[in-house]
């Protein structure tokens, strides 16, 4: 793999990666961060942040130890924490020069061909002004109903459909696991990392299971369910542990870390 195979990317980042398990918020994981996508945008690579954290930040700021089970509370943890999580975002990335803009997303924009256009136009745009796209899913309005789907669910989904829509070269999704492994690590010591992953087979889903951190939602399933569509769409993903986003300069160099999810050549 060469670099030039990275040119446009999206990286998504998870609650667990973004909030340690006792609720606090990881600021300087999140610096590094924002060091690391601020010097690929600087040395010429397409750069798109999908990020998660509202809820699990705003738990922090209401002193709250679990989600609350009612979603307009959820909905109204997601408001107060998205604009909390840009700021940080915000002061992380303009200590390196480095310019974002927030995006929120619904189902319903990729549904709807007028407001798919838009979201694509926007983000294009964004690209070719040097500003790193910010995206979370527009959870305060993003609820769905008997009849009408409007939420994702889970960031993981989003990050690959918004790769899909943007033609990026691969998705790295950064989490809380250093690889997925033949079994959830946090339930069975005698989990194997598997490093390389051209097809998901069932045995592969078999392994996969929901989350066991506190704060994320979707688990391994979603993870694997985004490395399908990049699979179906002759892209890739890599999953690699967050607590060192300057892995991502690894990734991009070809070096093999984490977990590839990539079509036999
Ligand atoms: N086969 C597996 N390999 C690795 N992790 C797994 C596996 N099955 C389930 N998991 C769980 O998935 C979690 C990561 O998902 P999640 O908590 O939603 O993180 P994020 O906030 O990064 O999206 C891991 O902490 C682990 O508990
Ligand atoms: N949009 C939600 C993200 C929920 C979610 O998918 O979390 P994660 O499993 O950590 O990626 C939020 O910002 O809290």
């Amino acid at each position: 793999m060469s670099e030039s195979s990275w040119q446009r990317l999206v990286v998504k980042v998870g609650t667990s990666t973004l909030v340690d398990p006792a609720g606090h918020i990881k600021y300087p994981v999140i610096n590094r961060l924002a060091q690391t996508l601020s010097s690929l945008q600087q040395n010429g690579h397409h750069v798109i942040l999908v990020t998660s954290g509202a809820v699990g930040i705003a738990l922090e700021q209401m002193s709250l130890s679990q989600r609350p089970s009612s979603i307009p509370h959820q909905q109204a943890l997601a408001a107060l924490g998205q604009g909390y999580l840009m700021s940080i975002y915000n002061q992380s990335f303009a200590f390196y020069h480095q310019l974002t803009g927030q995006v929120l997303l619904t189902y319903d924009v990729f549904d709807n061909p007028k407001m798919r256009h838009n979201m694509i136009n926007a983000l294009e745009t964004m690209l070719a002004q040097h500003i790193i796209p910010v995206i979370n899913e527009n959870d305060v309005i993003a609820v769905d109903e008997m009849d009408h789907r409007h939420s994702f669910g889970d960031n993981d989904k989003l990050a690959a459909m918004v790769a899909q829509e943007v033609n990026a070269d691969g998705l790295i999704v950064l989490s809380d696991v250093d690889a997925l492994y033949t079994s959830n690590p946090a339930l069975n010591a005698d989990a194997k990392p598997i490093h390389r992953v051209y097809e998901i087979t069932d045995a592969i889903r078999c392994s996969a299971t929901g989350s066991t951190s506190n704060f994320g939602t979707g688990g391994m399933a979603t993870k694997l369910a985004a490395a399908e569509i990049m699979l179906l769409n002759h892209s890739k993903m890599v999953l690699i542990n967050g607590d060192n986003p300057a892995l991502i300069l690894d990734v991009v160099k070809g070096k093999q870390i984490g977990t590839l999810f990539e079509e036999e050549k």
